[in-house]
């Protein structure tokens, strides 16, 4: 078969300024609205298979399957990120010019604007490869003999593809026809962050907290009626759904006891057990009703992590937590394989990648600029498909992405070379791998660390100590209803470089989200007390981050209260002493005494003490954005999707002059690092 190449005078540059905006763009076969819906909720156009009578009567059919559809979007949109999107895909053009392809750093501005923004590689991808002494370089797309030469030999020096199964690798050719290097034996200059292709996939496929990747727990009202965790309330639910399977609403009431005991909650003495028992099985029929269990169960658990206070087990973070996925924000690609598809029945058959970690969360195909026929990736997931028809005729990359455990195949390639590259898709803690993973910066070589040391040093400086709130930068997204702590991960830019600097140095910090009036939490002075006090005892800052993340989720951020103030509008913040029922002359010193519990409510103390803790701070810069900026996507009354753009600050501790000149103590005219 004579090999086909891409010249000049059959690509101009013209037709690849179109090729993006027209119907080859959207070459991939898309998903259909009836395949988001359940199938319970497709409803024809006259509304017969709807239920509900009274709303027939009092609207046309029309508007009753608007609504249906718009609620089961919705509702997609809310609780399965997951499953309405499990794959995303584009292209790269390729720009070529009648000089051949651009050199790097050639795009100007007009290039990209007449390209609806989309990116494009000025250059084409190169790959070398070959043992030392025998290398061979080849620049795709291929533009003459030579490089058409030279592709040859990159698919003949491929090693037949293996794949997995039943545990080993295995060559079967009926299932998989390709050729494959190792990235061991090759290199390329194409680099999916450059590209933009990684920022794209963490925008699609990273929901806004990863741990959503976890199989979903429906929502109970539970753990806001008792404040749990969302760990606790995840575990009571398997613990009475493990008990209750094909029984509908009732669990057995000799599982009862089991699920006391499984989640520790069991009373300790018979009787007790006895009464309880009588009390969830009231007719004495031998089953519980699971509603009932699901709140006796929420109530004990709650009781019991009252009781213990503060010595909850530690909220730490550390590399296997499971948490640790939730506090990823990132993604992190990693070259796997190059592989080559070859005409006419280069193929491989449906297939589900083998996870290389429980970080492992995807995979990324990168399809080179080499013409082909057939040979379409199909991705699917919960019934659902979408194919990527990708035989290009144009010089383009073309990419996909998708979780690992959708199906995926490549069907027959008919004619042409399919060359693609595959990255693993991980978890990772944030853009630039900055927080909790092994630094490559050097918080000392950023600017402000010279300027915070210089005033540390200062004696003038806060000389008995105080607190300093830096208001951040940026304003941060929240869209899950409950897990929206802030971490130090998703700081962007100069916020991070900020807390870098401030963990560098050794201070006691707190990332605090504050609410339209300004206010941080409650507890912000007494947390950064207590984080000083450890420090001072442990005598430095090595443990200081995981310190950190213990003190910084709160019970409160994970219990779904409403944080950012909702709450406190009934209160007029700046007349709280209308409220606050002390006088001048005898007010306790202390909010948490039984003698202010009795005479205030909860929430006027709780405000009053944060009132009180704004005014021991010292403020620096502009709070970022004065009010949260809320998209509401409501249909009905039901479903509502929102996203929150928080402020938030640093709350930092300078210590007292004397412990302060100890550690920062140096003359000022001595360089700092
Ligand atoms: O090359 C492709 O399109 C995908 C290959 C694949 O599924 C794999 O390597 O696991
Ligand atoms: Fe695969």
């Amino acid at each position: 078969m004579a090999h086909h190449h891409w010249t000049n005078s059959e690509m101009p540059i013209q037709d690849t300024f179109t090729s993006g905006s027209g119907a080859d763009r959207h070459d991939y076969h898309e998903t259909q609205l009836e395949d988001i819906l359940p199938v319970d909720q497709v409803v024809n156009d006259t509304g017969e298979n709807l239920e509900n009578v009274d709303v027939l009567e009092t609207e046309p059919p029309q508007a009753i399957f608007q609504r249906s559809v718009l609620d089961a979007f919705s509702k997609a949109l809310q609780w399965q990120t997951r499953k309405a999107t499990f794959t995303c895909g584009g292209t790269l053009p390729i720009l070529l010019t009648p000089e051949g392809r651009m050199k790097s750093g050639e795009l100007t501005p007009i290039l990209n604007e007449r390209f609806n923004g989309q990116r494009m590689m000025a250059r084409g991808v190169a790959v070398r490869w070959g043992s030392n002494g025998a290398g061979s370089a080849l620049t795709l797309p291929a533009l003459d003999a030579g490089e058409g030469e030279a592709l040859q030999r990159l698919i003949g020096d491929c090693k037949p593809a293996t794949f997995g199964r039943g545990g080993e690798d295995v060559y079967d050719e009926s299932y998989r026809r390709a050729g494959a290097l190792d990235t061991k034996d090759f290199m390329t200059d194409f680099c999916p962050y450059e590209s933009g292709l990684v920022s794209i996939i963490e925008q699609y496929l990273l929901p806004p907290v990863a741990g959503e990747l976890e199989p979903q727990v429906e929502r109970s009202k539970i753990g806001e009626k008792y404040g749990l965790t969302f760990d606790q309330e995840v575990k009571i639910h398997a613990a009475i759904e493990r008990r209750a399977r094909g029984r509908g609403d009732f669990v057995n009431s000799s599982n009862v006891q089991p699920c006391l005991e499984e989640l520790q909650v069991a009373p300790a003495t018979t009787e007790e057990m006895f009464s309880l028992l009588g009390q969830l099985d009231k007719l004495g029929s031998g089953l519980t009703e699971k509603a009932d269990l699901l709140d006796v169960l929420a109530a004990r658990l709650s009781t019991k992590a009252r009781e213990q206070g503060s010595s909850t087990p530690s909220r730490e973070v550390g590399p296997n937590d499971p948490k640790r996925k939730m506090l990823s924000c990132g993604l992190r690609a990693e070259l796997y394989k190059l592989n080559v598809y070859s005409g006419p029945s280069g193929v491989f058959k449906a297939h589900v990648d083998t996870p290389r970690s429980d970080m492992h969360i995807g995979s990324l195909v990168v399809c080179l600029p080499v013409p082909f026929e057939g040979g379409a990736l199909a991705v699917r997931h919960s019934g659902r498909e979408v194919v990527y028809k990708w035989g290009t005729d144009k010089p383009a990359i073309r990419w996909a992405a998708f979780y690992s455990d959708c199906e995926h195949e490549v069907l027959e390639v008919t004619s042409g070379h399919r060359v693609t590259l595959t990255y693993n898709l991980y978890l990772a803690p944030g853009t630039g791998l900055l927080n909790g993973a092994p630094k490559c910066l050097d918080p000392p070589s950023l600017p402000l660390f010279g300027h915070l040391h210089k005033m540390l040093a200062a004696e003038r400086f806060f000389p008995k100590g105080g607190y300093l709130g830096i208001h951040l930068a940026h304003s941060y997204p929240h869209t899950h209803p409950r897990l929206h702590q802030f971490v130090p991960s998703m700081l962007k830019g100069s916020d991070m470089a900020l807390y870098e600097v401030v963990v560098a140095m050794g201070l006691a910090v707190v990332l605090d989200p504050t609410d339209k009036n300004n206010l941080s939490s409650e507890d912000v002075i007494q947390c950064l007390e207590e984080m000083y006090k450890k420090q001072r005892k442990s005598g430095g800052s090595v443990t200081f981050l995981s310190k950190l993340k213990e003190q910084k989720i709160k019970d409160g951020d994970l219990r779904g209260e409403p944080e950012y103030g909702e709450d406190d509008d009934h209160f007029d913040v700046d007349n709280l002493d209308n409220w606050f029922i002390f006088d001048e002359d005898e007010r306790p010193s202390d909010y948490d005494s039984d003698e202010a519990r009795e005479r205030c409510p909860p929430k006027v103390l709780a405000l009053k003490k944060r009132c009180d803790a704004r005014t021991m701070i010292t403020w620096l810069g502009e709070k970022g954005h004065t009010e949260m900026s809320e998209t509401l996507l409501a249909y009905g009354n039901q479903a509502e999707l929102r996203v929150r753009y928080s402020s938030a600050a640093l709350i930092v501790k300078i210590p007292r002059w004397a412990p302060r000149q100890a550690q920062f103590g140096i003359p000022a005219t001595k360089p700092i690092y």
